[in-house]
């Protein structure tokens, strides 16, 4: 039957229930005045027996915080029929944490993401508290409300200021809080177990219930797990009490059994490696019962601040199939304020190109050294402009991810990412009461495993992607190997006729000088050109590699024609058949909760219970199916087919490698043999100015000082070799034409001489 309630200025149907607490429900309602979805809170006759400034407390707290992660405050009113107050609040259409980590697509933690943004305005909204000086006492997820905003972003609020004080009168407090898990032990013990204790209850205590609430929604658990549940209060206590620093799970599978700790969050949880090096310290230092070592939130907002403001970067490791998550520390700025500076001593910002290497080293095993790192078509250091900076590194994507190959390893093997859980067999026997939560079990697994199709088919796009942007670099190294090296024989065949019309300059200067009896031309040292039958030699082996795998395109139509008869769960729409499959479980799943709602079934109703039941055990069989016998082998095979590609691949890129080295080496012996060409021009030429102004004979050399100068020029930069080689190579052959004409003056006036008898 369904009642219509209204206040002032709403309205609320009692069938409209968004939740049930301790201390009443919580009904969707709607404004009289502009139709406005809210929500309307009601207290129960419990909650009035609590003394009146208990009750008061809530309205109070309400009224006093302000805060985009706190649930707002729309009215405070009076029920019409009643006369009980009501809090009317902002409508969280996502319903509460607690709800959302009750679906079985969360049953192993929420998604990275989702995970993150719980942290952030989990924890924002808690220092919106702190700062006002207030203590909740009561966090958990269903206190935890999931706000949609109108452009479909999400944010997550508290909710729920009903416990603060209330701690001092024991009896309420035992009676009114039911959810105990969340609890610090310290007030477990005095609330579950009823122990007098002297404690006080300071701040410290939400701190717990931060720690307990990050490791379910982490995991989809509760951290501390006796055997049989809530009831076994002591060994809870126990647990909570007794564990060591740094666990941060304890559980009992067996009556009276051993306590398993971890200091590790468990392998099917859905947080990346990276994310989880980060998380755990957190609610390490959260989940710790002496007083003394527990964070206090000042480092606990350091440290959430430390960890949001990583950067993130989305990394596909070629020879292990697998992407994964790194996140870079923050960049130190200017501004840090001195309150920051805890939090920067224990992380030092390190946003370099050497710190990522050594985060993927952390996760691959592959030395610094060995990375190729690329990003989209190039390598990934030639986008950054400052390696030492992070602002300039590339945004990744899930789907645009950095690329990791090793240099040296050329295997290719599957990474293992663990194994799914089994889906649950219906014993022979109907029951309605059990059906219901096997179907939610198979539906849990139903997702897991969507989700590892999804991965594989992922992964086949990523391999292929790889493998394109890795063609493409070897494309353009190879490329660029042959401008170099065409460019490297240009300059050979520049020094080569300079050194000729140097040699012919200093010889026939000899010639004169001795004919003039001038003395010598003054020496001009060494003068041999490195050979240049080293880039003689490279320049066959660049042209083939340029021809086959840049002109043919061979490694890219190698990679056509393994891959081209291979299946890709990608093509084969893998993951849109298995969501089509999770949500026929989804379906059988309900069919059997209501089933279970309606508890005794006509003959009728059994007989399409029966159905469901076939329904959910043939959905989950087809499901493991197309992952065991489908995707899973195909990404094998795929990556099979990598690990040949690459083996060609790689030795193609270090040979590229190699005579890129070559040629810089060559490079560096032609520089340093130009140098010295220009230094012995320069002397040559300046003995010559001297023998001018000394008026000694010597032939007027034009344009002296310029090639002299610029010769310097060539000295100083290499680089600029081609660009001025014309101009010089001019004024050299010009230089060289007035000596041979000098010559051919001086021979005639020799000549001359001779036949006038002035030789003796
Ligand atoms: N603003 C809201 N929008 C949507 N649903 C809400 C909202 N506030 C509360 N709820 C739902 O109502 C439930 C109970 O609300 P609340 O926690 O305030 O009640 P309570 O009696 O104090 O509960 P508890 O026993 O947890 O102390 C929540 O878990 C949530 O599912």
């Amino acid at each position: 039957m369904s009642f219509l309630r209204g206040s002032a200025n709403y309205v609320w149907c009692t069938t409209s229930v968004l939740g049930k607490g301790a201390t009443g429900a919580v009904f969707q309602g709607v404004n009289k005045n502009n139709g406005e979805p809210v929500a309307v809170k009601t207290f129960n006759q419990l909650s009035h027996m609590r003394p009146h400034d208990v009750q008061v407390r809530e309205f109070e707290v309400l009224k006093r915080v302000k805060h985009e992660n706190i649930v707002k405050l729309l009215a405070i009113e009076e029920e019409q029929e009643s006369r009980g107050k009501v809090i009317v609040m902002e409508l969280c259409t996502g319903g509460s944490l607690f709800n959302i980590l009750d679906e079985p697509e969360n049953t192993y933690g929420l998604q990275e993401d989702e995970f993150l943004l719980v942290l952030e305005h989990l924890s924002a909204g808690m220092k919106h508290l702190r700062d006002n000086s207030l203590v909740h006492r009561d966090l958990k997820p269903g206190n935890i409300m999931k706000f949609i905003a109108d452009d479909g972003s999400t944010m997550y609020k508290l909710t729920d200021f009903g416990a603060a004080r209330e701690l001092e009168e024991d009896q309420q407090f035992m009676s009114l809080y039911g959810t105990e898990e969340y609890l610090h032990p310290d007030m477990y013990e005095r609330a579950v177990l009823r122990k007098p204790v002297g404690k006080k209850f300071d701040a410290t205590v939400d701190l717990w219930s931060i720690g307990v609430t990050l490791y379910h929604v982490a995991t989809g658990n509760l951290p501390f797990r006796p055997f049989g549940g809530r009831r076994n209060k002591e060994t809870m206590y126990y647990i909570t009490t007794k564990k060591a620093s740094g666990v941060i799970s304890g559980t009992q599978t067996s009556e009276n059994g051993q306590i398993e700790w971890s200091k590790d969050l468990p392998q099917n949880c859905q947080l990346s490696a990276g994310l989880k090096k980060l998380v755990t310290p957190l609610l390490a230092g959260l989940l710790e019962v002496d007083s003394q070592k527990i964070w206090t939130f000042e480092r606990f907002f350091k440290e959430v601040t430390y960890i949001l403001s990583c950067k993130l970067f989305h990394v596909f490791y070629m020879n292990k199939v697998q992407s994964i998550r790194i996140y870079l520390p923050p960049e130190r700025t200017p501004g840090d304020l001195p309150s920051e500076r805890v939090c920067v001593e224990l992380h030092p910002p390190d946003r370099t190109y050497g710190k990522l290497q050594s985060l993927l080293q952390e996760q691959t095993d592959v030395a610094p050294s060995n990375q190729i790192l690329l990003y989209q078509e190039s390598l990934l250091l030639s986008f950054i402009e400052d390696s030492n900076a992070g602002q300039s590194y590339p945004t990744t994507h899930e789907d645009k991810p950095l690329m990791l190959l090793s240099k040296e390893n050329n295997n290719v093997t599957l990474a293992s990412e663990g194994d799914i859980p089994k889906f649950p067999s219906f014993p022979t026997l109907m029951s309605v009461e059990t059906d219901a939560s096997l179907a939610k079990t198979a539906c849990s697994v139903g997702y897991a495993c969507k989700r590892r199709v999804e991965k594989l088919s992922q992964c086949s796009l990523l391999i292929h992607a790889c493998v394109e942007q890795f063609t493409a670099v070897v494309n353009k190294d190879l490329k660029s190997v042959e401008v170099k090296s065409r460019k490297l024989r240009d300059i050979m065949r520049y020094i080569e006729e300079r050194l000729e019309a140097a040699i012919h300059a200093r010889n026939m200067m000899k010639n004169l000088m001795k004919l003039s009896g001038s003395g010598d031309s003054g020496s001009c040292g060494d003068l041999t050109a490195p050979s240049h039958e080293l880039v003689g030699d490279l320049a066959p082996a660049i042209q083939q590699l340029y021809q086959r795998y840049v002109t043919e395109h061979a490694l890219r139509n190698e990679w056509r024609v393994t891959t081209c008869t291979l299946s890709c769960p990608a093509k084969s729409r893998a993951p849109a058949r298995a969501r089509t499959m999770v949500d026929r479980l989804r379906d059988s799943w309900q069919h059997l909760l209501r089933d279970r709602a309606t508890r005794s079934l006509t003959y009728n109703d059994e007989q399409f219970h029966v159905l469901e039941r076939i329904k959910v055990s043939e959905t989950a069989r087809r499901l493991r199916v197309l992952l065991d016998t489908e995707c899973q082998p195909a990404v094998a095979q795929l990556a099979d087919a990598l690990a040949d590609w690459y083996k060609m691949a790689q030795t193609v890129y270090l040979q590229v490698c190699i005579l890129d080295k070559d040629l810089d080496v060559y490079e560096k012996r032609l520089e340093a043999f130009s140098g010295h060409l220009t230094e012995s021009d320069c002397l040559f030429y300046q003995n010559l100015q001297a023998r001018q102004d000394g008026k000694t004979k010597a032939p007027p050399m034009k344009h002296m000082n310029k090639v002299h100068q610029d010769a310097k020029v060539i000295h100083n930069s290499f680089k600029d070799i081609i660009a001025v080689q014309g101009e010089v190579m001019t004024m050299v052959r010009e230089n060289s034409q007035i000596l041979t004409q000098f010559q051919q003056l001086t021979d005639t006036l020799v000549g001359d001489s001779v036949s006038n008898g002035e030789e003796k």
